[in-house]
């Protein structure tokens, strides 16, 4: 689909869906590669890349950096640098894409000037606070008003030395980008995380393998801390994995419909974290009672919307970071699911209930979703419309910010879509 309309419609088919589907690439293991390919001296061909909003925008604000970062075909990447980032012109305007945002505001202070990453709308409401005080306890003059988006980072060259403590509770991410900066540090730094546990640590073991791969020393001190030599990076070639919370869509919408779906690729050979929730799909309809959403986050929002034709309710625990994604997807979760019937879910504190009614599918209920500018929300509730009539997606083409083919997979595998107003 070209253009995408302001609105769509999906007409549940009446067949379950069959095909082969490869996922694109993984979002978070192509933002990591292409920034440490940046910080690496030479030239790192990356296969298997996600090209979408969110690592357009890395790229463009790595090209804005001095890197030559080229696109020989629509997977691929061949990043060239000379290991140092240069100030940029203007500030860096990353949309909603966290993982840029985060990644860069760390990496940035190993610029030699000043250097402004700001993001949109929605960025400016997530925090980035933790991060921004780690960077300051390194020496590093960082500054962000509102605790969120624009970050004003004046860089001398160098990431510093020493310890630094990180509170990840918020946001894994935090570590993620210290992880990645600290290898060009004037010497060894340690990482210790303090406060509350990081959310989805499997995003910390990502980060951890793509810097090996570049060539880092990472030493795992105890569960909570790691030590970095100032190694800086090697280029090299590397191959993305496809995208694990893609994947979900995939898994869910296989269970739903009764269907079989080749993914190219077994959900153990992921090493992603949300591949964990192949395990719980496949239990549908009787997915379990409680659900522990803290190891596969991205992943809640699929699993939610197949908890309403589950054989029994469902309760998602450990999700409270969920509230400050791209939208807060607790409410949004159990808005749109009330949408489609009143009393269907409801907030518990943090938690996410959702009243499972295998009576659903099949029924005809109206209703025009809203989709929050969050990609999540359009993909997981364009599943309930493949068992309920007259589910109407808003925003569409917000997918383009992970997954820009979405509509056209669905298409390919006999949905009909049809534009609404
Ligand atoms: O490191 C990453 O690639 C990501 C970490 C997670 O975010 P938080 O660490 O902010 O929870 C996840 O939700 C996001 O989509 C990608
Ligand atoms: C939370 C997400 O993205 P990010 O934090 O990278 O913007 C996501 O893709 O679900």
């Amino acid at each position: 689909m070209t253009a995408l309309p302001a609105a769509l419609t999906i007409i549940p088919p009446n067949h379950p869906l069959v095909g082969r589907v490869s996922p694109p690439g993984s979002k978070s293991i192509t933002n990591r590669a292409l920034l440490l390919a940046a910080l690496a001296k030479g030239t790192s061909r990356l296969t298997g890349a996600l090209k979408s909003k969110d690592t357009v925008l890395m790229a463009a604000a790595l090209r804005q950096m001095g890197v030559s970062v080229e696109e020989p075909d629509a997977t691929s990447f061949v990043v060239t640098s000379t290991g140092r980032l240069q100030a940029p012109e203007g500030p860096l305007v990353l949309g909603n894409a966290g993982t840029a945002v985060r990644f860069l505001t760390a990496a940035v202070a190993t610029v030699d000037g000043t250097v402004v990453v700001d993001g949109d709308e929605h960025m400016r409401v997530r925090p980035i606070a933790p991060l921004v005080a780690a960077l300051r306890s390194l020496g590093i003059d960082a500054t962000s008003e509102s605790g969120c988006p624009p970050i004003v980072v004046k860089g001398n060259g160098s990431f510093g030395k020493g310890r630094v403590e990180i509170d990840g509770g918020l946001s894994s991410q935090y570590v993620s980008a210290l992880l990645m900066a600290a290898p060009l540090g004037e010497g060894p730094i340690e990482i210790a995380l303090t406060g509350s546990d990081i959310g989805a640590r499997g995003y910390v073991d990502l980060t951890i393998a793509a810097m090996r791969a570049f060539g880092a020393e990472v030493e795992q001190v105890d569960a909570g801390t790691w030590r970095l030599q100032p190694s800086g990076y090697r280029s090299t070639d590397f191959a993305i994995e496809p995208d694990a919370s893609a994947a979900t869509y995939l898994w869910g919408a296989e269970v739903l419909t009764g269907g079989t779906i080749d993914l190219g690729v077994a959900a153990d050979a992921f090493t992603q974290p949300d591949a964990a929730a192949q395990a719980v799909i496949a239990q549908f309809p009787n997915m379990p009672a409680v659900i522990d959403g803290s190891q596969m986050q991205d992943a809640v929002p699929t699993i939610a919307v197949l908890a309403a034709f589950n054989n029994h309710p469902v309760r998602f625990v450990g999700i409270a970071n969920l509230r400050v994604k791209e939208c807060d997807r607790i409410a949004a979760v159990s808005t749109e699911l009330q949408r489609i019937r009143p009393g269907l879910a409801e907030e518990d504190g943090d938690d996410l209930i959702v009243h499972a009614d295998p009576g659903l599918a099949g029924q005809t209920l109206p209703a025009r979703i809203e989709t929050y500018a969050d990609h999540r929300i359009a993909m997981s509730f364009a599943l309930a419309g493949l068992r309920i009539g007259g589910i109407t997606i808003l925003d569409p083409a917000c997918t383009g910010k992970t997954y820009p083919a979405y509509w056209d997979m669905l298409a390919g595998l006999g949905v009909k879509l049809e534009p609404a107003e």
